[in-house]
């Protein structure tokens, strides 16, 4: 069953497979997001993570940044990315390799306290990457793309780039002691989102994921919110027995803009305990090529083939709101998109 509460679908994984891949088709053109219920990934395995989570979460403040800084994985806190980015959480960003890869995990694996959350995190990730390659079967299937596999491929995948992200927002009050000092980040859209009166700091920032598609978990602390396309910020309610699914930007080119990212952020936490949410980003292997795939193009094709690599890139030295993948489309103005063969 779809419905619309609060304006956004939620899916149900358990029904009829024809009329799911529909589901989420429309749930991707419209929001680039949804809701997933009834998703099959076991409550034992994402408690072990929270568990685990909130256990590294409350240690001493010096005790952590062992882990850090996260460049490009390990514990952060406040600070995001490389270009100036701040937000009011401290994060953990993790390997999620397929399988469980020591190479890529060996400076991490030397820290003992992400030795023991790695364990309970590459249960979880293989359990999540199932699902997604899942929900991307469904989609091909939806949008009759021929080959079932064409977009689980990109994840399924011993190369895959994909990453793990432990976020935990403590409470307004509880901020000034859990974290080091670090400049305020003043929201760019305060003046809306406050009516001018008031500027407030956000959890994380607006943006969109780079990858392909997010699986987003929390615990029943709010905060997360989506920008609709008619250019409303929706919150979300927080539902610790599903997932949010969120398009990425990966995936708006690959369907030639028919899926558009969805651009979300999570509001400074004003409840009175942590948010803590967890993450999986599937994104496919550095070296494999992104471009729409031909069944989405009708006429014009508004990319030109671009790396993952490039996109990351991309990413990596732009701010968190910005709109990386206008590096890699076409110029409309110019006349000069590519017409399919
Ligand atoms: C400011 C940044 C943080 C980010 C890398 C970036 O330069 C731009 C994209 C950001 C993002 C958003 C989705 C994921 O949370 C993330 C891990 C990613 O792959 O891209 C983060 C990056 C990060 O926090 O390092
Ligand atoms: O923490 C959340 O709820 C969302 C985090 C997010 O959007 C991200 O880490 O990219
Ligand atoms: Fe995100």
């Amino acid at each position: 069953m779809t419905s619309r509460a609060l304006g956004v679908p939620t899916i149900d994984l358990s029904v009829d497979r024809s009329i799911v891949s529909q589901q989420i088709v429309i749930a991707c053109e419209e929001y680039g997001f949804f809701r997933l219920i009834n998703h099959g990934v076991s409550n034992a395995i994402i408690s072990r993570v929270e568990e685990e989570s909130f256990r590294f979460f409350a240690k001493p403040g010096s005790e952590k940044q062992q882990a850090g800084p996260p460049n490009p994985l390990g514990y952060g806190c406040r600070t995001i990315g490389l270009q100036g980015d701040t937000g009011e959480l401290e994060y953990l960003l993790l390997p999620a390799a397929n399988p469980p890869s020591v190479s890529q995990s060996s400076k991490l694996i030397s820290n003992n306290d992400l030795q023991i959350i790695s364990c309970v995190v590459n249960e979880y990730v293989q359990a999540v990457r199932r699902l997604t390659c899942d929900i991307l079967d469904l989609v091909a299937e939806g949008l009759c793309l021929g080959d079932n596999f064409v977009l689980s491929r990109l994840i399924n995948n011993v190369e895959s780039d994909a990453v793990f992200r432990v976020n935990h927002y403590p409470p307004l009050d509880q901020t000034a002691k859990a974290f080091i000092p670090a400049p305020k980040f003043i929201l760019q859209d305060d003046k809306i989102a406050n009516n001018g009166d008031h500027p407030s700091r956000v959890g994380l920032g607006e943006h969109s994921d780079p990858q392909i598609l997010t699986i987003m978990r929390s615990n029943d602390v709010g905060g997360f919110q989506i920008f609709s396309h008619d250019g409303l910020w929706i919150s979300i309610p927080p539902n610790p027995t599903e997932f949010c699914v969120i398009v990425g930007d990966t995936f708006q080119a690959l369907t030639n803009d028919r899926f558009k990212s969805a651009r979300h952020r999570v509001m400074e936490n004003f409840n009175d305990k942590p948010r803590l949410s967890m993450m999986y980003f599937g994104a496919p292997s550095l070296d494999a090529t992104i471009c729409p795939i031909p069944r989405m193009v009708s006429s014009l094709i508004h990319y030109r083939p671009f790396t993952w690599r490039e996109l990351k890139k991309a990413a990596y030295s732009q701010r968190l709101a910005d709109r990386r993948l206008d590096l890699f489309k076409y110029n409309h103005n110019q006349n000069n998109e590519k017409k399919k063969c």
